[in-house]
């Protein structure tokens, strides 16, 4: 057994220095207002964006937006419409589940696997100063980035030439009505996906089932509002954008796969793969906790996705089970984007983003930044949410939570009924040092996901395959000996990032969590809500700052939000709230 399996928790320093210090960054005048409990869901985010870290502090490293209602006469020539959105080619979307073809610069694959000339995707109408990836037209590594892939259903025929100009948008918001971006529908301005039934919302927008008429094919539909001048709008608009451009270069089976996005003068919609079981939150609130061959199953695929995320420098930094999404067959689909971000080389990450409960203690101490363990942590917590279908430290309201991570020694409880394996396994995500915590591929090989059934084995097999087209003529999935096996998973062409030293691929800004869209109405909340918790309660912000009663910790307001809107992070209060 290798000899981290058994590391006791690496030796915790007194932080409480450092909380202090964070704690000093709060200013004491402080009136909240406690609110009632909050029945909202829980996907309680905080984001603490430094200054000169915040994406508002630098505009230029923003994603600018899309800029809604423009004159017509500004939409590159277009009569009457501004839509940008792509395809993949028709092979692209004909490639059943997990055959997909990621591109990483955002221009069509050149060649059909056949050998022949694919038909590239169309160039969209691009309103000037206007991009989906950046200012620049660029991804922030440079590479181009003109448009997106099409959504386009799987197993579509053909591929469009280019969208015409002037396309008609379907009102957004009526259900069953035709959406923009289709191939050969292009020609009418329409889409092979239909817009059906609400799936639920999130904080940066509405979750709809999409329906192909024609092959017949079900997807799932991201949309945020274009709305001219609102603060609220923009900030889903970049947290939208923030979500394609890191998932439109991924491609495994426990990553939800993204088919394409789009923009209209109303919507940004993002297509993504159906997943219908709904997220292991949901799940847990259903049926109660999971027995251990569930976590086991579970974690093992949730590993698979994040290190394959990880081999691509990516950090999810929300991983939770209210993000992760279970088809009918259990497998499970990473979902959520929205936080993930690219790591860079000696960067280091000081946004104060996740969700409390499953939040690392480098996160909430913002200790020289922060690295892809911290996913391993959420893991952690993932695992003994799945356990007693509660968060981590729920004893605790959101605050004192965050407290308890980030300036005790403490580990939150886990429950007497799990293996021995299943502890060790917890517990080594849960070490307080991140430099200790064994990485997503290490864990992979951990006793607790060794595999005793020859069904799950076989399943897990299925699932490694099922994804086999390469990434930038890499193949990066895992095809060898599967991760149960007990010997180190191979991904090829994927080295693990040593977390002291990655590499960059590129940095997009991560747009604040903050967003008040949390706390908006029912239009924003989830059909389905989150567990109550018991201490939940929620507060509201006077002047600018707000604080939990009896806690040292304040809130500043963010910029963008009004007083009003805020809430606290218990685990079922979604808010985002940005630490000062
Ligand atoms: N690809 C998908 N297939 C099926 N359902 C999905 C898919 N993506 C999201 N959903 C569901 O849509 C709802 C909203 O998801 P979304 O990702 O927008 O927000 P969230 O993760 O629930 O909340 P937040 O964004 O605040 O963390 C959730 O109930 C989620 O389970």
């Amino acid at each position: 057994m290798p000899t981290w399996w058994v590391r006791k928790s690496g030796k915790n320093k007194d932080d409480s220095h450092l909380l202090d210090k964070s704690i000093r960054r709060f200013s004491t005048d402080n009136k909240s207002i406690p609110d009632p409990p909050t029945p909202s869901r829980c996907t309680p985010r905080c984001n603490r964006e430094f200054a000169g870290a915040s994406c508002f502090s630098d505009e230029k490293k923003c994603h600018p937006l899309p800029l809604p209602s423009l004159p017509t006469d500004q939409v590159n020539g277009s009569a009457s419409v501004s839509s940008v959105s792509s395809s993949d080619s028709a092979e692209d979307q004909s490639q059943p589940r997990g055959h997909c073809d990621v591109k990483s610069n955002g221009a069509a694959a050149s060649s059909k696997a056949g050998g022949g000339t694919r038909p590239t995707s169309p160039l969209h109408n691009r309103v000037p100063g206007m991009s989906l990836e950046s200012s620049t037209g660029r991804n922030d590594d440079g590479r181009s980035s003109e448009y997106h892939p099409l959504p386009l259903p799987p197993a579509s025929p053909t591929s469009p030439s280019g969208l015409p100009l002037g396309s008609p948008t379907s009102p957004s918001g009526v259900q069953g009505s035709w959406i923009v971006g289709g191939s050969e529908a292009s020609s009418l301005g329409l889409s092979k996906w239909k817009k059906g039934k609400f799936i639920g919302s999130g904080t940066f927008g509405k979750v709809y089932q999409g329906f192909n008429s024609e092959k017949g094919k079900i997807c799932a539909i991201k949309e945020v509002k274009v709305i001219s001048d609102d603060k609220n709008s923009k900030e889903s608009l970049k947290q939208l954008n923030q979500e394609i451009n890191v998932l439109r270069q991924l491609c495994h089976p426990n990553i939800v796969q993204y088919y394409g996005s789009e923009l209209s003068e109303e919507t940004l919609s993002v297509y993504l793969e159906y997943v219908s079981g709904g997220s292991i939150h949901k799940l847990l609130a259903e049926y109660g906790a999971f027995t251990e061959p569930v976590i086991q199953n579970y974690t093992r695929q949730i590993l698979a996705g994040l290190a394959y995320l990880h081999g691509r420098n990516t950090v999810h930094r929300d991983i939770k089970g209210a993000n992760i999404l279970v088809d009918p067959n259990g497998e499970i689909k990473l979902a959520d984007f929205g936080m993930a971000k690219h790591v860079k080389a000696y960067s280091t990450m000081l946004t104060f983003t996740g969700s409390p409960y499953w939040m690392a203690p480098e996160v909430v101490m913002h200790k020289n930044g922060y690295t892809l363990a911290v996913d391993v942590w959420s893991l952690g917590c993932t695992i003994l949410e799945m356990a007693t279908a509660k968060p981590p430290w729920s004893q605790f309201e959101g605050v004192a939570a965050i407290f308890k991570i980030g300036n005790s020694k403490d580990l939150p409880e886990i429950p007497d009924h799990l293996s021995n394996d299943a502890k060790n396994f917890i517990r080594l995500c849960l070490q307080r040092n991140p430099t200790v915590r064994p990485t997503a591929s290490q864990l992979l090989e951990h006793p607790f996901l060794r595999v005793h059934s020859p069904r799950v084995a076989a399943t897990t097999s299925i699932q490694k395959d099922a994804c086999s087209r390469p990434y930038d003529g890499i193949c990066a999935l895992p095809t060898r000996e599967p991760p149960y096996s007990g010997r180190h998973p191979v991904f090829h062409a994927i080295k693990s990032p040593s977390r002291e030293n990655v590499r960059a691929i590129t940095s997009l800004p991560v747009s604040p969590c903050s967003s008040p869209l949390r706390q908006l109405g029912p239009a924003y909340k989830s059909s389905f809500p989150s567990p109550q918790h018991p201490s939940s309660y929620a507060f509201r912000v006077q002047d600018n700052l707000a604080e939990f009663p009896g806690s040292p910790f304040r809130f500043k307001k963010d910029a963008l939000i009004e007083p009003s809107s805020y809430k606290a992070q218990t685990p079922n209060s979604p808010f985002r709230s940005r630490l000062v």
